[in-house]
């Protein structure tokens, strides 16, 4: 099997690396946008994301990767096998997919064949426990974004059709990227996703030359290249999973409560929504940087991912939502 490209070996795009490796740590902030240019890595980074997270512990044949000692799905009767360790799996949505293909569906050929109303779990169940990743989010149908926002949030995929009932843990973080000329997603998804970064295309040539110099030596010999890297690779591992252990344990001074607040009142954000994410990233970002509780340089770290796709467009305003947020930054944290 070809590796994928290492995520540690990404040159630059530290927003989009961070608000990955926040959503690893704090599964809770709610999924991530990566919108900007095309070929500017956001696939490459989603794919390379599996290989950061420790391998799950599931049955060999249960298509929910379902932790052992579980109950089977709605007391399914099939044998789900031996109990061995996956990596955490990182699903694609394709586009114009179905909602059957999402949620599951009753399994036809079982009904037809043996009368059996069995069913046919879908991308969601495949998904719980890792990653689900949609290209080009912004071109698939609303009901759908809805739908797979909905499951992110619950952790759980509830089917109550065709005489099917069936509920099973979908357990994942959303990840949808997409090139803003070709459309854009409507604000109240918007909202519901919980960072949002923005990817260019460097214009920087040294950066550029070292893309074309890493890729190149990735396709030459992945494997030897892979090696190059897997000390980089583990050590964000170990970070990774260092940050999931302290996460709980950390404090919220009141200054950065207060903080979170006042910049979201400042920026007009809507909802609350704003100062949730806002706090859940910043605790996320300074158990990854294993700091004793957040500070207030962690909540200027991840408001713009945190705040950008919940301010109310301001037609008079061309300057656009980052400009804006670097504006409002600069000047709560004057103060
Ligand atoms: N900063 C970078 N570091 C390493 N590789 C990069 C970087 N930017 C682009 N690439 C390389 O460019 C190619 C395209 O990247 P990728 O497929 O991830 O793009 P994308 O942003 O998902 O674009 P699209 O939206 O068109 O699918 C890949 O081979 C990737 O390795």
């Amino acid at each position: 099997m070809t590796p994928v490209f290492p995520f540690p070996a990404i040159v630059g795009q530290e927003e989009m690396k961070q608000a990955l490796l926040i959503a690893c740590v704090e599964p809770r902030v709610g999924g991530v946008l990566v919108f900007g240019d095309r070929g500017t890595a956001k696939s490459t980074a989603v794919r390379a994301l599996a290989g950061l997270l420790p391998p799950i512990e599931t049955y060999e044949h249960c298509p929910y990767n379902s932790a052992p000692g579980s109950a089977p799905v709605n007391g399914d009767g099939r044998s789900r096998g031996n109990v061995v360790s996956k990596p955490a799996p990182v699903v694609d949505l394709p586009l114009g997919v179905t909602e059957d293909r999402v949620v599951g569906a009753l399994d036809i050929e079982k009904a037809l064949r043996k009368g059996e109303k069995a069913f046919e779990p879908g991308l969601l169940a495949r998904a719980n426990r890792g990653f689900l990743y949609i290209d080009e989010v912004n071109l698939l149908e609303d009901h759908i974004v809805d739908l797979l926002l909905d499951v992110a949030a619950t952790g759980e995929n509830v089917v109550e059709r065709d005489g099917l009932s069936v509920r099973h843990p979908a357990k994942f973080v959303l990840v949808g990227s997409g090139n803003p000329e070709e459309g854009e997603l409507r604000p109240q998804l918007l909202d519901r996703f919980g960072l949002s970064v923005e990817v260019e295309t460097p214009r920087d040539i040294e950066m550029r030359i070292e893309v074309v110099r890493r890729r190149d030596a990735f396709e030459r010999d992945p494997h030897g290249f892979c090696a190059q890297w897997a000390s980089e690779v583990d050590a964000l591992r170990t970070r990774i999973a260092e940050a999931q252990g302290r996460i709980g344990a950390l404090e919220t001074p009141e200054a950065v409560l207060r903080r979170a607040s006042e910049i979201c009142l400042a920026l007009g954000a809507d909802g609350l929504r704003g100062e949730l994410t806002l706090i859940r990233a910043a605790r996320a970002a300074a158990a990854l940087n294993a700091a004793d509780e957040i500070s207030l340089e962690h909540l200027r770290a991840v408001a713009p991912a945190a705040l950008r796709h919940r301010l109310r467009r301001d037609p008079l305003d061309e300057a656009g939502s980052s400009a804006r947020i670097e504006r409002g930054l600069a000047e709560a944290f004057a103060a």
